[in-house]
């Protein structure tokens, strides 16, 4: 069966200064999750914020009902060392913690205290998520061929299985930037083997490319300036979500 359309705008391009509101407000305007970017200034040049600043944006947003519901904190970690924090996250609010592929080898530390040279591997680090109550994503960016993922992805075992794969469609760092239409072969190259998997694009998404996205295979759909900078979010919102059931529903 193909998985559920899931249309969760980047908080990355929030006014900040009214954090907790503007992600209530996304909510209303319909959106099924937020996407929650932690820039560490290390692994992309830029910092946003950690672990105390999602703990007060989850007082403004239900916590989801069910695996993977409205309201799901889907946590996307730009960071040199994700297995440190995943345990700080959950404390948090997050519901699914999305490491970079890229970033993982470095990242054994299970604390802050912990030195962090020790190395492991996306399938233990996605493992230790799940055992840790969360739910797992791994992401790739552009510069990432799709091909490290089919290991990951052929496990039997449920607890190294991710329950998302991030396809990144422009470096991760910054909002705002152009889509990537060649990030889409690796997406349709995804659904032809998992028909039932979660997809999610990322970077440069909006009511323009949303066709292209869709036709590849994409059903979570991350947007933040076309969202955010939109006169109405929520019309921009039911528009993602349409194209992106259409899709599916072919697809079917
Ligand atoms: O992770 C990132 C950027 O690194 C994204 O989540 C972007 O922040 C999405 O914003 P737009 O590209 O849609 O403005």
């Amino acid at each position: 069966m193909a998985p559920k359309t899931i249309i969760a705008p980047s908080v990355l391009s929030a006014d900040f200064g009214q954090f907790g509101h503007e992600c209530s407000r996304t909510m209303e305007h319909g959106a099924d999750w937020l996407h929650v970017d932690i820039m560490d200034g290390h692994f992309v040049p830029n910092i946003t914020f950690g672990a105390p600043v999602v703990a007060k944006i989850r007082q403004h947003v239900s916590k989801p009902t069910e695996p993977q519901g409205r309201g799901t904190f889907d946590c996307h970690m730009m960071i040199a060392e994700p297995k440190k924090w995943v345990k700080e996250f959950k404390k948090a609010g997050c519901d699914l913690y999305c490491f970079h592929y890229e970033a993982a080898f470095s990242s054994a530390a299970e604390s802050p205290e912990q030195s962090s040279d020790k190395k492991t591997n996306p399938r233990e680090l996605i493992r230790y998520i799940h055992d840790c109550g969360l739910l797992a994503g791994i992401a790739i960016r552009p510069d990432t061929s799709v091909d490290v993922l089919w290991d990951i992805l052929e496990t039997e075992d449920a607890k190294e299985m991710p329950d998302m794969v991030l396809v990144m469609t422009v470096m991760p760092g910054f909002g705002g930037q152009k889509f990537m239409a060649t990030e889409l072969a690796k997406v349709e190259a995804l659904r032809r083997k998992y028909p039932e998997l979660n997809i999610e694009v990322d970077g440069g998404v909006g009511p323009t490319n949303i066709g292209d996205a869709a036709d590849a295979g994409a059903n979570v759909i991350v947007s933040g300036s076309a969202v955010f900078g939109a006169k109405d979010p929520a019309e921009v919102i039911a528009a993602l979500r349409k194209r992106v059931d259409e899709r599916s529903s072919r697809r079917r």
